[in-house]
């Protein structure tokens, strides 16, 4: 069984519309008018146990909404979902137990009390019996160094040390599905790197299912095998990080620097039979673009090192940020069109081929 299963998930809201000016008001208190917000449009997919999955999409997407459906806060306007073998919205009682919910922007611990006492709160909100909470705490504690920080009130604590005792709050009753709604938000890197360190640790340990939202995109690369992009409310991508990289990705760019002029027909010569387009600005210096799938780059280098005199190599590779940028930005209309066969393109053959799940 999956550890997360949805289908067909659709969520609308009403939103009352406002008139303008007094008279507007009036007329609103009498006779309202509403807008209808789809934000999830009949979303399909599933988690196995122990993944640790990116949800991720612009702003307004939807993966809040999803996130609050999955864990039981909003009920769907349609479609099926179950979750740790629940359906969250009707088993609550049962079903929070084996979940773990950190929102970075909410803090579910109470502001003006020391964080042992909520993580007390919690131990009696989940039955957590006394020994288990014993020996969780001291492992939390140890592995986010909570030390002294438990004795202090939550307000004064700063947003990094806040952030670790969320994480600590989330996962005293051991849940076996954890849900992260933007959790490095905000934060430093140094604090971002232990966050992201413990998390790896912690699916490893456990084989905790993870489900994590972000803005941030090296916490994409840092933990997850899948991602999942939402864009308008329909999943625009579903896949490995890698195939995402190889079907988005624009490979590598090798930029180099002669200690003697080099004729490009001589750079051409040199790499025949390879996949790979040369350019030159000048007779000193010369870029190679390799495809993600065809050369790679050591193929090349093997090619040129030692023929020609290079005074200096530079690799450039598309990072994860400038595809998901790309995407966005070309993204979700062009990946809605039924398959308009162009390579490198949303929704195109090729995303097919490399054993995406495409979703138009
Ligand atoms: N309670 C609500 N009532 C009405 N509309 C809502 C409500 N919650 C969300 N929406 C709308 O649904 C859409 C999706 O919102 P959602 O918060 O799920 O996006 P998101 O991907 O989480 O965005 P962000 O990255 O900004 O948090 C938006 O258009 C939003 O305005």
């Amino acid at each position: 069984m999956p550890a997360i299963e949805v289908k067909d998930l659709r969520k609308e809201f009403r939103v009352q519309k406002s008139r303008s000016g007094l008279k507007g008001a009036f007329r609103d208190l009498f006779d309202r008018e509403y807008n209808q917000v789809t934000a999830v449009k009949d979303i399909s997919f599933e988690i196995p146990e122990g993944e640790i999955c990116g949800y991720i999409g612009e702003n307004g997407a939807g993966k809040s909404t999803t996130i609050k459906m999955l864990t039981g806060i909003l009920v769907p306007t349609s479609g099926h979902l179950q979750v740790n073998g629940y359906i969250p919205y009707k088993d609550r009682e049962a079903f929070v137990k084996g979940i773990g919910v950190v929102f970075g922007q909410r803090s579910q611990l109470w502001w003006d009390i020391g964080v042992i006492e909520s993580f007390q709160l919690l131990k009696k909100v989940y039955r957590v019996p006394e020994n288990d909470f014993k020996a969780r705490l001291d492992e939390l504690s140890d592995r986010l160094q909570l030390g002294e920080l438990l004795s202090r009130p939550v307000r004064k604590l700063s947003l990094g040390q806040r952030m670790r005792c969320e994480l600590a709050a989330s996962l005293l009753h051991n849940p076996a599905i954890v849900f992260l709604d933007e959790p490095t938000i905000g934060l430093d890197i140094v604090v971002k790197t232990e966050i992201r360190e413990f998390l790896k640790s912690l699916n490893q340990r456990y084989g905790t299912t993870i489900l994590l939202t972000t803005h941030d995109l090296q916490d994409i690369e840092a933990l997850c095998s899948r991602v999942i992009m939402l864009d308008d409310g329909r999943i625009i991508y579903d896949g490995g990080l890698d195939q995402l990289k190889e079907t988005w990705g624009k490979g590598k760019e090798v930029v180099l620097q002669f200690n003697d002029p080099v004729p490009l027909e001589n750079l051409k010569l040199l790499t025949e039979g390879l996949d790979v387009t040369w350019e030159q600005d000048s007779a000193l210096d010369a870029r190679v673009l390799i495809p993600q799938r065809s050369a790679n780059v050591s193929d090349v280098l093997a090619r040129i090192v030692g023929v020609v005199q290079i005074a200096d190599i530079r690799i450039l590779e598309t990072n994860t940020d400038d595809i998901v940028r790309e995407i966005y930005k070309s993204g979700s209309a062009e990946a809605r069109k039924p398959s308009v066969p162009e390579a490198g393109k949303p929704g195109s053959g090729a995303e097919e081929d490399k054993g995406a799940v495409p979703h138009v």
